[in-house]
């Protein structure tokens, strides 16, 4: 089908399309098209990697446009949003307008009313129902990119139940899912009513082999050789054999490596460096320096400086310890062609399309603490990383490799994946952590108001479809209902089911209940030094499967986690009238408080290496006067393990609070920085939801909004006041109390001289900061800094000056 002929999109779409050099529609963007797709009919795409599932996606929603209407567009991962959304602004020109879903409820309020296209991830689009946007009611057309994601045990429930939402608030919502080649997509097209367009054609080839020995062995039958020998690993010699190719463009081939672990990712980018940087010609080598250069001033973490080392030789690793900013500048320059190779964990794999010749899959078994050791990654995973290699107009074609030791290996590897169907998707709803939060959701936002109705809505979900017998939804359904009105989110008066007040909150703050419970909890019971915590206020039952995590290796990264849903529910930080609180709550320490948001399930805690059982049992002896509500007792092992990972957490928190330095924090917990990043906003976000609760029911919300800020700017009390000022951060803001001024009034007022020394000269900034304060003439111009204090200062940092540390976020 030729673009040309393509009908019911705004004018001038096809042209473009033409210009973009999509003259023709590949198979099965024509076999959406002839299903429906531009018509407003529902369709599931279940094609292989790199076949054009985004522009399925396109034509639906600019033909959804053209008759009048509105579409979202759901992505899997938050870094996703901005590139989706960058990608469709390419149509503003022909009057499509297009906004994103940030985590930002002011930049989002009534302003996505006005767009005709929005991007957003599935937590965000539930939170926006639970919240009541608007425009929801609007949308004619929604897609779910990679909708096989259903399966996927932590976010799956909620793309699902979203998805359900939905298509009940709007009848005749056209559904338009894109998913990876899975083994039953005849039954995600059942559940949302859709035709199915399936196909196993890809415009680019994509060979997938297991090398052994000297050679790669195709499952086409081809052999590569590639000979490795004793002293090197078979990924340099792979990696080498695809740069030493050059395509008919001139373009050696790059490769991604998949390995299990972080630690692998970067002793694999250590290793490839070497083969990298022979490769390298002087102009790629200066701007690798450069490059290297803006990676080291990124944090003051080791991570930076090991990453620097191996781009500026043309190698990297990718993982979720890394700061954003790091992951965006190794993947700009991947893309670039200018880093050679990258070494990542999973996270690499959803959807990003660079340019590699060759994927090589180095581990394909993972750690699983449920197994309680290694297991074989699932099939569909496998396959999404292959299909990173050999992407339209980027590459001639692809190559996709495994490695094996021996024969028995290469024979499972060619069973297991190259000649294997994905599994089938199955829906993860029926699990009571899931439950748990959708099921207040669903009645707080009153969807479902009786038990009865509760069941009917979820018949419209995955899990109903694909279970003969609902009996399993049933019984984990009333033992959430029983959980919920036992901790006072549910009233049920005569089988009706109404949220209280309280409900709504933790509903709206998109808060698991159990967090909730426990945070209420914490707060009523006090410090357990208090008399307080003597008269436990609430019995709560506890409810099974807890999603709290003891994986300190977690993989996040992009997602949209609940704590980037805070604004919407939460006033931006409105500060509450102090005075309005009776009780002060001196007894409260910042740890114990830590403590209390880190035991919930909504925060991954940090994984107890040996050793550390030892130490924190001891801090917690230590602290124990500190820390809020029971603790179980060094008999109930599991949940005492747990509450020391939470004491680990926690005690990163607090140190990130005392202004411990981000690189000594790194070498203490054994994470990156990206890892501090995320520790931080997840527990701001449950802080300011604590902050609410506790003023909802009368308790200290003083000691929580403290403990709050202290992580939000990674700084001691005495530097709340200053820390809190754009561009002054936790850095600078020591420095200019070490200078002697101590707030923002002595800011103001300070001597420039003053400021611009404990600023290290730098003019620019000390300007910023002062016109920040509010100073009416914040100009350094005619400033004689003290050049001898300054250059002092600037000498005594060299090499970090001026660089953005992570509590550089004011
Ligand atoms: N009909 C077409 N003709 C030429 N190029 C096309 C056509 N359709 C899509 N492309 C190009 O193919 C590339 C891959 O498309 P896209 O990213 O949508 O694949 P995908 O199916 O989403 O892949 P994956 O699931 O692996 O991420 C893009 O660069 C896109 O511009």
């Amino acid at each position: 089908m030729r673009t040309e002929d393509l009908t019911g999109l705004p004018e001038g779409v096809p042209e473009a399309l033409c210009d973009e050099g999509i003259a023709e529609l590949y198979p099965p963007q024509a076999a959406a098209v002839e299903a429906g797709v531009t018509d407003g009919d529902s369709v599931v795409a279940s094609v292989p990697t790199a076949s054009g599932k985004t522009l399925i996606a396109e034509l639906a929603m600019l033909s959804a446009v053209q008759r009048g209407g509105k579409a979202l567009y759901i992505v899997p991962l938050r870094a996703l949003a901005s590139e989706k959304k960058a990608e469709f602004e390419r149509w503003e020109e022909f009057g499509v307008t297009v906004g994103v879903s940030t985590g930002n409820y002011e930049s989002d309020g009534e302003w996505l009313a006005t767009r005709d296209i929005i991007v957003a991830t599935s937590e965000k689009v539930d939170s926006l129902i639970r919240n009541n946007a608007p425009w929801i009611d609007d949308l004619t057309c929604v897609v779910a990119d990679e909708v096989h994601l259903v399966d996927d045990r932590n976010r799956g429930p909620t793309l699902e139940v979203t998805l359900a939402k939905l298509r009940r608030i709007n009848a005749g919502l056209q559904t338009v899912a894109l998913s990876a080649t899975v083994g039953n997509a005849d039954t995600v097209a059942e559940w949302l009513d859709a035709e199915l367009v399936q196909s196993d054609w890809r415009p680019i080839d994509l060979k997938m082999g297991v090398h052994f020995r000297n050679a790669v062995n195709f499952g086409d039958g081809s052999q590569r050789e590639v000979q490795t020998d004793r002293s090197e690993k078979a990924e340099s010699a792979l990696v080498a054999d695809a740069l030493d190719e050059t395509d008919d463009e001139g373009n050696r081939g790059s490769s991604l490596v998949f390995v299990n672990s972080r630690r692998n990712a970067e002793s694999s980018a250590k290793r490839l460096a070497s083969v990298t940087e022979s490769r390298l010609t002087g102009d790629e080598r200066a701007d690798l320096a450069e490059l290297a250069e803006e990676i080291r001033q990124v944090s003051d973490a080791d991570t930076s400086d090991d990453l620097a080392d191996v781009v500026a030789k043309g190698s990297a690793f990718h993982h979720a310890g890394l700061a954003s900013e790091h992951r965006s500048l190794v993947e700009q320059a991947f893309r670039d062609r200018l880093i050679k190779v990258v070494s990542a964990t999973p996270t690499l794999a959803a959807g990003v399309n660079t340019p590699s010749r060759r994927v090589i899959v180095r581990d394909w078994r993972r750690y699983d603490g449920d197994a309680g050791g290694m297991k074989p990654l699932d099939t569909l995973e496998v396959h999404q990383m292959c299909g990173r290699a050999g992407r339209p107009g980027l590459d001639p074609y692809g190559e996709a490799i495994l490695l094996a030791n021996d024969s028995e290996t290469m024979d499972e590897l060619f069973e297991r994946y190259v000649w294997a169907d994905p599994e089938p998707v199955r829906s993860k709803l029926a699990a009571e952590p899931a439950l748990r939060t959708h099921l207040l959701a669903t009645v707080a936002s009153g969807f479902a108001t009786t038990r009865d109705a509760l069941l009917e809505f979820l018949d419209q979900t995955l899990y109903a479809t694909q279970t003969e017998k609902s009996g399993r939804l049933e019984e984990v359904t009333d033992s959430v209902l029983d959980y919920l009105h036992a901790n006072d989110f549910l009233d049920r008066d005569d089988g009706t089911l109404k949220a209280t007040n309280i409900g709504h909150t933790v509903s709206r703050l998109y808060l698991d209940p159990m967090s909730a419970a426990e945070i209420i909890d914490g707060l009523e019971d006090g410090p357990r030094g208090t008399s307080k915590s003597a008269s436990a206020s609430r019995s709560r039952p506890a409810a099974a499967g807890s999603t709290a995590s003891a994986d300190g290796d977690e993989e996040t990264a992009g997602f949209q986690t609940a704590s980037e849903l805070a604004g919407d529910a939460t006033e931006d930080d409105s500060e509450t009238d102090d005075a309005d609180t009776a009780d002060t709550g001196d007894e409260f320490t910042e740890l114990g408080l830590y403590h209390l948001v880190c035991r919930t399930p909504d925060m991954y805690q940090l994984y107890l290496k040996s050793g550390d059982k030892t130490t924190y049992t001891e801090l917690n002896y230590e602290h124990e006067d500190e820390l809020l509500g029971r603790a179980p007792t060094e008999w109930q092992e599991a949940e005492f393990e747990d509450w020391l990972s939470a004491l680990k957490t926690a005690k990163l928190l607090d140190d990130w609070a005392s202004e411990v330095d981000e690189d000594r924090i790194c070498e203490r917990y054994g994470v990156g920085p990206g890892d501090i990043r995320g520790k931080v906003e997840t527990a701001e976000w449950l802080l300011r939801a604590g902050e609410q609760l506790a003023q909802e029911l009368d308790l200290p919300v003083v000691p929580v909004r403290r403990a709050r800020k202290r992580i939000e700017y990674g700084v001691r009390e005495e530097l709340l006041d200053l820390a809190g000022v754009r561009n002054v951060g936790r850095k600078r803001a020591r420095r200019l109390f070490e200078a002697g001024i101590e707030s923002r009034v002595d800011l103001r007022d300070a001597d420039k001289s003053v400021v611009l020394a404990a600023l290290r000269g730098r003019e620019k900034t000390a300007e910023r900061i002062l016109e920040n304060v509010g100073r009416q003439d914040p100009s350094m111009e005619t400033v004689e800094a003290d050049s001898e204090t300054a250059a002092e200062a600037a000498e005594a940092d060299a090499g970090r000056d001026g660089q953005a540390s992570l509590g550089d976020f004011g």
